[in-house]
């Protein structure tokens, strides 16, 4: 068990500017060491001696990497120490010949403190009073490891994440920290929409297209695209009128529009943005039902329509079957006296 104690402190030195004081005071004491010196013994003692051992020790163990100022890494930080971490250098006088765990832990952390230190040492030995060894108070060295360590690794990692977020946003780097984190790119919606609220769809139509569907199955050869077939054919169209072949544009007043309800033999006519239709062929090809076509029979259905389904373009859809345009009473014809 002593064996591995020591090897653990003699890592402690060269760590220590890195990590904090505090975690080697926590390691385990040595029983050994408190069974021979007094807490203050150790306290003085080991910053010196074992230190230097163990600054050999390290020495040795760093023997493959060609870092000379190690060992005054090693003095710098065990000095100021003093009264701290002196349990973990009085350790290593009895672990040297413990090797592997100290070996293989100095190498991995040494290295890359080792290459920092002898700048650390220079540019902290002018700015401390007098001292050879400089770095003696804790607060020196701490302050030297604080001031390399953090610069390198921070700035790089967070300047390219803004600026990635910045070349899909347009807004400025003022607020870094939460676009950084969004690095996915957000939804196209327009400048002035809410985000509250949803994206526009196709759903946002006038408030009758969300009740729920009304349409009806059609009877097979009466879908849509057979209605289009039907009035495209100019011989068929003809007949939709539900007029003798030839028949001009009638004059439609309100009382000859009032029999044509589709009832008693005659055609069903409705009125659509001031044009008389013959919606009676379109009955079995109206999606919402003939029912529901027959609403708007013999009578002006402008409004009606609008308030189901504005965006069906009737004009498009009838014009094979236009009896007319609608006209006041005292506006008609004699053309359709002789149809009466
Ligand atoms: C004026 C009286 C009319 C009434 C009361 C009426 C009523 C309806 C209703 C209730 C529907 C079903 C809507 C749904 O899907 O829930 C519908 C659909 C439809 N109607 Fe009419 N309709 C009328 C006139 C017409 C006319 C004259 C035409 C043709 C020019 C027409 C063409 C259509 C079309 C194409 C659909 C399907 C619309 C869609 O699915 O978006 N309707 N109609």
């Amino acid at each position: 068990r002593q064996d591995w104690f020591p090897s653990i402190f003699r890592s402690l030195p060269p760590r220590l500017p890195i990590e904090p004081p505090p975690q080697n005071r926590e390691t385990p004491e040595d029983d050994a060491h408190l069974d021979r010196r007094s807490d203050s013994d150790v306290a003085s003692v080991a910053r010196d001696e074992p230190k230097h051992e163990s600054a050999a020790a390290s020495g040795r163990a760093l023997g493959e990497i060609p870092l000379s100022p190690l060992p005054r890494v090693v003095q710098r930080e065990a000095e100021p120490d003093t009264g701290l971490n002196s349990p973990s250098a009085h350790s290593t006088s009895d672990g040297q010949t413990t090797p592997k765990a100290s070996a293989t832990v100095l190498e991995s952390s040494v290295p890359a403190f080792a290459l920092s230190a002898p700048e650390d040492a220079s540019s902290a030995a002018p700015k401390a009073k007098n001292s050879s060894a400089p770095t003696l108070s804790p607060s020196s060295s701490s302050s030297s490891s604080s001031s390399l360590m953090p610069p390198p690794p921070r700035p790089p990692t967070l300047r390219p994440l803004p600026s990635a977020s910045q070349a899909s946003s347009t807004s400025s780097s003022l607020a870094p920290a939460p676009r950084a984190r969004n690095n996915l790119p957000l939804p196209s919606r327009a400048p002035g929409c809410s985000t509250l609220a949803p994206p526009p769809t196709h759903s946002s139509k006038p408030s009758a297209r969300a009740r729920p569907s009304r349409a009806v199955a059609l009877s097979p050869g009466h879908s849509p695209l057979d209605w289009a077939r039907l009035t495209g054919d100019p011989r068929g169209a003809e007949r939709l009128r539900g007029l003798p072949p030839g028949t001009p544009y009638l004059r439609v007043t309100p009382r000859m529009l009032r029999r044509q309800t589709g009832r008693r033999g005659r055609d069903a006519w409705t009125v659509l943005g001031g044009r008389v239709y013959n919606i009676s062929p379109y009955l079995p090809f109206h999606p919402g039902g003939e029912a529901e076509l027959l609403r708007g029979a013999g009578r002006d259905g402008t409004r009606l329509f609008g308030e189901v389904h504005p965006w069906v373009n009737y004009e498009g859809m009838l014009a094979a079957c236009l009896v007319g345009i609608y006209v006041a009473e005292e506006e008609g014809g004699e053309d359709m006296e002789a149809m009466n």
